[in-house]
């Protein structure tokens, strides 16, 4: 089989922070995270806010802050991501559809936005054949982001990304603000995208969005990979304790809901960030947590997992 086009492995972030007068402190944010994205599949990343999402998003792409450290593994097409890279690749062969549509550059219209000062021949065409796509007239090209509706900037933000036929796209909550059928639709464009090849980062907070949308779901508890799955096999296979909550408090499995919250960043303890709040959870729980893996998938806990 091919290379997958990203492979991570055992990423971790922390910060350093200087605290006056108490010196420096590390802050670990995001611990021991795994995740593969192959082309032509849309991989999900699920977790709550402030899971790490964004940061996973940023550190691919070589945008962290200065004072964040980063360890582990970052493969593209099985070569290393250094830093170099990152720079080459980044809005090229790899792009981010951010978080935020403030991204926009508010000064300029949408038009030579999306044409990054390249004026070579064709780059017009390509611009109004891709606003198109995503229900843009031309009318867009002279507009600025102020001009914009919500859902307008976001279709922008995604046509921006995705102008040069990127090999990875990293979606960081590509919908939130549209509605139902807006996010449904521009969930279609990725799957477009990735049935044309294209390798598909999707991340989300909601898993039912992530069922929906991706043949894979990697998900996130306070910066840990719990579980890596094939979308498929939710609601069957066993989970991960925290993914057979996140299924239970789906409106349609029981709107359930999980009690307590996510720990917050810069736990220093060893051990299963979700046990507190786990109702399976074990004495075993408190020390290093095993890697039950079958293939691609895996299960970050002391247990076989619990079919939700
Ligand atoms: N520069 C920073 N310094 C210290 N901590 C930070 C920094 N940037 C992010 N963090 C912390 O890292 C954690 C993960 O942040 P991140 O933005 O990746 O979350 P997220 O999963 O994308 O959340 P959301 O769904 O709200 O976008 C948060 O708790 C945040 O406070
Ligand atoms: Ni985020």
């Amino acid at each position: 089989m091919e290379n997958p086009v990203l492979e991570v492995e055992d990423l971790s972030i922390s910060f350093t922070q200087y605290a006056h007068g108490a010196g420096r402190r590390e802050l670990p944010v995001i611990r021991g995270l795994d995740l593969t994205v192959r082309a032509g599949e849309i991989s999900a990343v699920v977790g709550s806010s402030g899971s790490g999402k964004s940061l996973l998003a940023h550190a691919l792409l070589g945008l962290l802050p200065y004072n964040a450290a980063c360890t582990g593994v970052m493969r593209y097409k099985g070569q290393r991501l250094t830093r170099e890279k990152m720079e080459a690749l980044r809005g090229k062969e790899m792009v981010l559809v951010p978080q935020s549509v403030n991204f926009l550059d508010p000064l300029m219209r949408v038009g030579p936005q999306l044409a990054r000062g390249k004026r070579e021949k064709g780059v017009k065409e390509k611009i109004r054949a891709v606003l198109a796509r995503y229900g843009l007239g031309p009318e867009t090209e002279e507009m600025y982001p102020f001009e914009l509706s919500g859902g307008m900037a976001r279709r922008v933000l995604i046509s921006s990304a995705v102008v040069e036929r990127p090999v990875l796209v990293i979606a960081d909550e590509p919908t939130p603000g549209l509605d139902g059928t807006a996010a449904k639709r521009i969930l279609g464009h990725f799957r477009e995208l990735a049935d044309q090849g294209t390798a598909v980062l999707f991340i989300t907070h909601d898993l039912e969005l992530a069922l929906t949308a991706a043949d894979r779901v990697a998900v996130f508890y306070a910066g840990v990979t719990v579980e890596e799955c094939p979308a498929a096999d939710f609601g069957r296979q066993a989970h991960h304790p925290y993914t057979a909550a996140l299924w239970r408090a789906m409106p349609g499995n029981g709107f359930v809901p999980i009690p307590g919250s996510q720990p917050y960043p810069g736990r220093e303890e060893a051990g299963c960030p979700f046990a507190p709040r786990c109702d399976r959870r074990r004495e075993e729980c408190a020390g290093t947590i095993p890697v039950r893996r079958e293939g691609r998938d895996y299960i970050r806990c002391v247990r076989e997992g619990v079919v939700p």
